[in-house]
């Protein structure tokens, strides 16, 4: 049988597939041979990738005065992961040894075996204290030069500290608020969700079992939010997957129609409300052929997703904005196609987990010009401060929002009124 390869040799290979690749890491680790792993090496794997990802400008930074010209790709990610560790307690000794283990076992990369000792030798004695006083690692140009244009340099800096802190864990209690931030340990945030500093392991925390929450970040919980009481209303979660507002929805009280193009992404729906012990229709199909009569619609458009860096460090650097106009395109006729089946006096909130403006308050703005009669409502909801108020009538949140409570994910969101 051949022999496991070590999470650090694990954690090499991911980092090809999203620097060489352009492969997202949930999709990288999607295949038959990563879910053979053992789960503790596929998780250790995991967070190291993602560390790096993270961290990777700091880990080219204290590298660099020490090669001479930038190394073969695979190469240069085992130096990464071997600066990422020396430079965060690492010990030397072990972290040499793999690396140059790692390296040696593959022939193209054999001969290199040499400079990777000496490389991280240097490392080892004069990275970790030039690595404290690196700034947060900046996000690559593509995505930079957009967000500095929207929001002006000061904020994206400010954005940039938010990633590099990472993310809390944020549960949405299916009832009870305070039992589930008592039972925890959590602290319950002012719009409502249980915030963990220190999780460990999601399925092991009191309550999971019994599906008393799920997981979902303080933002993605705002925008079923702020459609108020939807009792008994028929509400359609047009791009549902994996769920998170379709069970706030079901908890809330609401006749749901969860709608989904991805069979697969649609199974956690289902999965998710049997844990919960909550209900939905379940349908899988192309929102743009969905056919039907709503009170409420909530439309979660696919996006840039560039709101959800501090948990996906891997996204910056997979991609490099191309998909993007083509999404914006979609969103547009996903908002046109849902307005066709919103009952009239009824109202939609749309949403996406996005920076970017031609995703969130653009899109509102646009709709607003081709839909003439349609109108903003008032953003409502508990916790919400004024200052995430956008001019046309929307919620803009930013990663770099209650920093001194561990931050939220980017996400835009505005409620629309078909008149009756
Ligand atoms: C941002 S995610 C939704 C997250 C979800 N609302 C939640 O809160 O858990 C966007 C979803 O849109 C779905 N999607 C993309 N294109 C679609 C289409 N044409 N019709 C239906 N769903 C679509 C994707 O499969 C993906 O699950």
């Amino acid at each position: 049988m051949a022999a496991i390869p070590s999470a650090r040799a694990q954690t090499v290979h991911l980092l090809g597939q999203v620097l060489g690749q352009g492969r997202g890491m949930s999709d990288a680790m999607s295949g038959p041979a990563w879910r053979a792993l053992p789960p503790a090496d596929r998780a250790a794997a995991q967070r190291m990738a993602q560390d790096v990802l993270r961290t990777l400008d700091k880990c080219d930074r204290v590298l660099k005065p020490h090669l001479r010209k930038a190394p073969p790709l695979f190469v240069h990610n085992v130096l990464r992961l071997g600066a990422f560790e020396l430079c965060t307690g690492g010990a030397a000794h072990g972290v040499v040894n793999e690396a140059v283990r790692i390296v040696g076992a593959d022939r193209k990369t054999q001969t290199m075996k040499g400079m990777v000792n000496a490389v991280l030798r240097k490392v080892a004695e004069d990275g970790p204290e030039h690595w404290d006083k690196l700034r947060a690692p900046r996000l690559p140009r593509w995505l930079r030069d957009p967000l500095v244009a929207a929001w002006g340099a000061r904020p994206v800096t400010a954005m940039e500290a938010a990633h590099y802190a990472g993310a809390p864990l944020d549960l949405t209690p299916r009832d009870d608020a305070q039992r589930v931030a008592t039972a925890t340990g959590g602290v319950l945030l002012p719009t409502g969700s249980v915030r963990l500093m220190q999780a460990g392991q999601v399925s092991a925390l009191p309550g999971f079992d019994a599906g008393e929450w799920w997981v979902q970040d303080a933002a993605a919980a705002l925008p079923v939010r702020l459609l108020g009481d939807v009792t008994g209303l028929r509400v359609l979660d047009m791009c549902a997957a994996p769920g998170g507002k379709t069970m706030q929805l079901a908890a809330a009280g609401a006749d749901v129609t969860a709608l989904d193009i991805s069979a697969s992404r649609m199974a956690r729906v289902t999965e998710n409300l049997a844990r919960t012990g909550l209900s939905a229709n379940i349908v899988t199909g192309n929102v743009l052929e969905h056919e039907g009569r709503y009170d409420a619609i909530v439309l979660d458009a696919p996006c840039s997703a560039t709101g959800t860096i501090r948990r996906h460090p891997d996204l910056p650097h997979a991609r490099q904005g191309e998909g993007i106009s083509e999404l914006i395109a979609l969103q547009a006729a996903m908002i046109d196609h849902a307005l066709g089946l919103l009952a009239p006096g009824g109202r939609m909130v749309f949403c996406t987990c996005s920076l970017i403006p031609d995703e969130g308050e653009c899109q509102i703005e646009e709709a607003l010009v081709r839909h003439p009669d349609l109108t903003i409502l008032p953003a409502q909801a508990p916790g919400l401060e004024n200052a995430w108020r956008s001019d046309e009538g929307g919620v803009r949140l930013r990663p770099d929002f209650w920093a001194e409570r561990g931050g939220m994910d980017g996400f835009y969101m505005a409620v629309l009124h078909k008149p009756g």
